[in-house]
């Protein structure tokens, strides 16, 4: 018997899997081809963060740039989860922040390394309150944006995405069996860019959610 609630699953330390790519407008902003399979990678439970607390920008980086993203919790796991059914295996969403290094990833691109060091440092992932699934009834079509000082610098679309949440479930549950918890994050729509010390990020759904995080350095 489990008596954990899936709305705090943050606390729960399951995977976090993020596409990568998934907007076509952001992969031409940084001179990446526009995929034709989902580029996945993975942060860990450490970097979760929730508001209240600062993100950190990690001693070894001086660009650490923000991506707001559309996060979908697992609500009941599975492997090789078909589209037709996948969401059924959603509880719910949350909006994400995927923190990234780009001077470490740009450095690891060019050496062929793993992006550990540049996307799953402590506090690497912000994210919202929990957002049950019915609040969201098309997450294929909402507006993700993020303003950085009053400044919009994201505003995207969900339906921009390459990849359908319904295929990115599908897809990652083949090489990667699904468990109630886990979180995917779903890839940045264009406008990323480097955060500086005491930087507040604001960023929302309309009439859905929004969220507010600072900026330090360890
Ligand atoms: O670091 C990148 O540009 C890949 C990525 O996470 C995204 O597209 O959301
Ligand atoms: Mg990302």
């Amino acid at each position: 018997m489990t008596s954990r609630n899936v709305s705090r699953f943050w606390e729960w330390g399951k995977k976090i899997i993020c596409v990568g790519r998934n907007y076509a407008d952001h992969a031409k902003e940084l001179n990446n081809a526009v995929p034709t399979e989902p580029v996945l990678f993975l942060k860990t439970p450490s970097s979760y963060l929730t508001e209240g607390s600062p993100i950190l920008i990690p001693k070894y980086s001086t660009s650490v740039h923000h991506e707001i993203e559309l996060g979908v919790v697992i609500g009941k796991g599975g492997t090789a989860i078909p589209q037709s059914s996948a969401m059924q295996h959603v509880a719910g969403y949350a909006l994400c922040l995927d923190m990234t290094a780009r001077d470490v990833q740009d450095d690891c691109k060019s050496k062929g390394l793993p992006w550990t060091l540049a996307k799953a440092f402590n506090t690497s992932c912000p994210v919202s309150e929990f957002i049950p699934k019915e609040r969201i009834p098309d997450p294929g079509n909402v507006k993700i944006w993020l303003k950085v000082n009053d400044q919009m610098r994201q505003n995207g679309c969900t339906s921009q995405m390459i990849f359908s949440i319904p295929f990115l479930i599908s897809y990652i549950s083949e090489i990667i069996t699904l468990e109630e918890g886990d979180l995917i994050l779903t890839g940045t729509p264009k406008g990323v860019s480097a955060v500086q010390v005491h930087d507040e990020l604001h960023a929302g759904i309309d009439d859905v959610v929004s969220m507010t995080f600072t900026v330090g350095r360890l």
